[in-house]
């Protein structure tokens, strides 16, 4: 597939901070595309100079093979992680108020079906849910009808009710034939909605593919999880596991032999748990820290 998004040697820097640091990638047209990693990472610094928003301090970034100008922002749809909208306004006063910016704008009928919004958009937008607010947001990044929907972390706070709706919405989105370019901090929300990923730290894309095939070219066993317990010299060296979250991890291809070496070296079996590897394994073994930790450190491991 061409490329319908370019993004080559990106690159910006807030003082002694690198917080976007020499990127490149290329987005088909029509996919959902991730861009993922913790807090700090440098993806919403991505898409806002991917927006127009944020000015590169190097790099280019193509549409279409054409540089961002003032009248393509016509074919952009953003929704911002925080977007303040006018007191006492409707719903759908919202996205008539929107609407009247554009002169090819959808009509508000379309746009609250579309996101499924009949139920509210009639109240003052400040008396929606956490998931309500996030759709008509969402109906609001699609009021010109744009090719590009950028969503910064539409569903970070949402219950996992709310998440799926919103998952749904984004699929339909996409059926329409839109460009979606999407950040999160979630894994299972990239496994589920994204084609096509980038994987962020430290302002550094780690890892690039469709998350199914990262996760086979990067897994080709199972994760065995343990408690945190003393293990023995010789379960270190053969299995070689990592710490997370209070747990040993283990990535193995052989899960029987694994398995009857644990139960040979007497290892706490309890809560022992076996699953196939997904894109948290995968940055866990990436970056050799969990994602919890990560934006923790991102001061330091920047400057
Ligand atoms: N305007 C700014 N001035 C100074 N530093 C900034 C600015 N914007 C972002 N940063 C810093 O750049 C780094 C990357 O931030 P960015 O918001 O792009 O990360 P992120 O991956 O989107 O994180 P989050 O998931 O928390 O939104 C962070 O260390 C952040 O503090």
């Amino acid at each position: 597939m061409s490329a319908y998004i370019q993004v080559s040697h990106l690159q910006k820097r807030f003082k002694q901070l690198i917080a976007v640091n020499d990127i490149s990638f290329d987005v088909p047209q029509g996919i959902c595309f991730g861009l993922l990693g913790p807090n700090g990472a440098g993806k919403t610094t991505t898409i806002e100079m991917m927006e127009g928003i944020v000015t590169p301090d190097g790099g280019q970034i193509l549409y279409a093979g054409e540089v961002l100008q003032r009248g393509m922002n016509q074919r952009i749809g953003i929704q911002f992680q925080h977007t303040a909208l006018q007191d006492y306004l409707t719903g759908r006063e919202c996205l008539r108020m929107f609407g009247s910016f554009y002169p090819n704008a959808l009509g508000e009928e379309e746009l609250i079906a579309l996101c499924h919004l009949q139920d509210f958009a009639d109240q003052d937008h400040r008396k929606l849910s956490g998931g309500q607010k996030q759709r008509l947001l969402l109906a609001l990044a699609l009021v010109n009808d744009p090719h590009i929907l950028f969503l910064d972390e539409p569903t970070t706070g949402l219950d996992p009710h709310a998440r799926r709706n919103f998952w749904d919405l984004i699929n339909r989105i996409k059926a329409l034939g839109k460009t979606i370019v999407l950040t999160t901090h979630y894994m299972d929300e990239a496994e589920t909605l994204c084609d096509d990923i980038a994987i962020m730290d430290k302002g550094k894309i780690i890892a690039r593919g469709a998350p199914r095939e990262l996760l086979a070219e990067h897994f080709s066993g199972v994760l065995i999880r343990l408690r945190n317990q003393t293990l023995s010299a010789q379960i270190m060296q053969q299995c070689q596991p990592q710490l997370e979250h209070n747990h040993w991890h283990i990535h193995t291809d052989a899960v029987e032999q694994t398995l009857r070496l644990l139960v040979e070296d007497g290892a706490d079996l309890e809560g022992l748990h076996v699953k196939t590897a997904n894109l948290d394994d995968l940055f866990l073994k990436l970056t050799g820290h969990g994602l919890q930790e990560s934006g923790a450190k991102q001061e330091v491991s920047h400057a």
